[in-house]
């Protein structure tokens, strides 16, 4: 049997990688890894399944304890995939998906080779900028995407898999197709 695929969204934040991510898995059957955070869910005490949200105290004891693949500090907040988490999900039949930036994509590449794929999600900036005002968020979370979507984009000449996220459902389609090709 083959060893399980981990498929890495990646590309500037608002460009849609989480959302895809969700899909996409549940288009693919993909098991889902979420990175662990001490950044605040976005909307408090609704559990969106996109983060396991962590005090900071809990997250430097594990982070002290080696338990984290790698971890980032962004923006004063910190994520790092469980160890545990991944390697329970590649010891399963299914592959698995992870939603990260391109310091933790490269991170995972370095560690897991041919068997990290990277699927870079482009949206332009002012699409981006456009799509989160309408969607209501916060000045500062805007400007934060904002911020690092140079640095973010330029990723994608890396990157094995490159989809423009224009419509979302077009998009997971598209990424089911071409992945099924493999
Ligand atoms: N290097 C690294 N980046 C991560 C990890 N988990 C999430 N990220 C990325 O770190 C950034 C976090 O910024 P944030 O503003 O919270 O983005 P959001 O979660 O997409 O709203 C995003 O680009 C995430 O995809 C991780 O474990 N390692
Ligand atoms: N194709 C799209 N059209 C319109 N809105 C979208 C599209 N893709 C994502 N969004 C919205 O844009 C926002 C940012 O998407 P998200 O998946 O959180 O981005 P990322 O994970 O890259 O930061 C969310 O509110 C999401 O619903």
């Amino acid at each position: 049997m083959t060893k399980p695929i981990i498929y890495v969204f990646t590309g500037a934040s608002g460009a849609g990688r989480k959302t895809l991510a969700r899909k996409a898995s549940h288009l693919m059957g993909w098991a889902r890894v979420p990175s662990c955070t001490t950044r605040l869910p976005r909307i408090p005490h609704q559990p969106d399944g996109d983060y396991r949200y962590l005090a900071l105290e809990q997250f430097t004891d594990w982070e002290n304890e080696g338990r984290f693949v790698q971890t980032a500090l962004i923006d004063g907040n910190k994520y790092g995939i469980l160890r545990e988490d991944l390697e329970q999900a590649l010891n399963g039949e299914k592959d698995v998906c992870v939603v990260l930036n391109r310091e933790g994509a490269e991170a995972l590449k370095r560690l897991y080779g041919d068997r990290a794929v990277r699927i870079f999600i482009y949206t332009d900036k002012r699409t981006v900028q456009e799509r989160l005002e309408s969607k209501g968020f916060g000045y500062e979370v805007i400007e934060s995407y904002l911020n690092r979507y140079s640095d973010e984009v330029t990723y994608r000449k890396a990157c094995e898999h490159v989809f423009e996220n224009v419509d979302v459902d077009k998009t997971a389609a598209h990424i089911r197709e071409t992945l099924s090709r493999r």
